[in-house]
C-alpha cells in the first residue's frame, strides 16, 4: 500500500465517519498498513476534516519515519492490531453513542451478538444463527498497558473483526478499507439494535 492512497482512503473515510457522527469533538484515530509501516492520524485533531500533513508514518515497531507533529494518542494499540492480525490492512478506532454505552453496560468481558441478518456484514460469517464475540477491555490511560490485555486475549481468542473498549469505543479492523468500513458500520448497526432491544426487554446477553 502506498502512503499517499492509505492517506487518502482515511481522510475519506474521517468525512463519512464524521457524518455519522461516530468521531465527536477530536475522538477517534485511524490507521493504515503500509509497505514499511503504518501512517496514523495525528493526536488532537477532528477526524471529520483530516488534511495529508495530518498523518505520521511510523515503521514496524512504531518509530517515526515522516511527520514532525504528535501522532495518536491510541498509536499503539494500532500497532499492537497489525503485529497480532497480519491480515490487517486498516484500523479506524470510533467514539459513537452506540459503542460507548453499550460498552458501559455490559459488564461481562465481551458482547456476544446472535440472531441478526446483518452480522452476514461481518467478514466469515454466513449466518444469522451464528454467534458473533466482541471483546470488551476496560478503559485504560495507559495505552500500553491496554494493548498488553488486548495481545494477551488474542492468544486464546483471536481477534477478527473488532473491539470494544469500554465506556470509550470500538476498534475495527479490515483487510481492505471497503471491509473496514463495512466491518464498522455493521457493527454500528448492531449496536443500536441492541440498545434498543435492552431499552425494550431490560436485559443485556
Ligand atoms: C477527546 S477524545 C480522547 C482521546 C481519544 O480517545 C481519541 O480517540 C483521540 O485521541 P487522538 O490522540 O488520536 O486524537
Ligand atoms: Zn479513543
Amino acid at each position: 500500500m502506498q502512503n499517499n492512497t492509505a492517506i487518502s482512503e482515511l481522510i475519506e473515510a474521517g468525512k463519512w465517519v464524521s457524518q455519522k457522527g461516530w468521531v465527536p469533538a477530536t475522538g477517534g484515530n485511524f490507521s493504515a498498513r503500509t509497505s514499511t509501516g503504518f501512517v496514523v492520524t495525528a493526536s488532537g485533531h477532528d477526524k471529520g476534516a483530516l488534511m495529508p500533513e495530518h498523518f505520521l508514518q511510523l515503521n514496524h515497531l512504531g518509530e517515526r519515519v515522516a511527520g514532525a507533529i504528535k501522532p495518536s494518542a491510541e498509536t499503539q494499540l494500532h500497532l499492537s492490531l497489525y503485529q497480532l492480525i497480519p491480515d490487517a490492512q486498516y484500523v479506524l478506532h470510533t467514539h459513537s453513542v452506540a459503542a460507548t454505552v453499550l460498552s458501559n453496560i455490559i459488564q461481562r468481558h465481551q458482547l456476544e451478538l446472535t440472531g441478526y441478518e446483518m452480522q452476514k456484514a461481518l467478514s466469515g460469517i454466513t449466518s444469522h444463527l451464528e454467534s458473533l464475540a466482541i471483546p470488551i477491555f476496560d478503559n485504560d490511560q495507559d495505552i500500553d498497558r491496554l494493548s498488553l490485555l488486548v495481545s494477551d486475549h488474542h492468544l486464546h481468542s483471536p481477534i477478527k473483526h473488532a473491539v470494544l473498549i469500554r465506556g470509550h469505543g470500538l476498534y475495527a479492523v479490515g483487510r481492505n478499507i471497503d471491509e473496514v468500513r463495512r466491518h464498522l458500520e455493521a457493527l454500528e448497526f448492531l449496536f443500536s439494535c441492541e440498545l434498543e432491544r435492552l431499552k425494550i426487554t431490560g436485559t443485556a446477553l
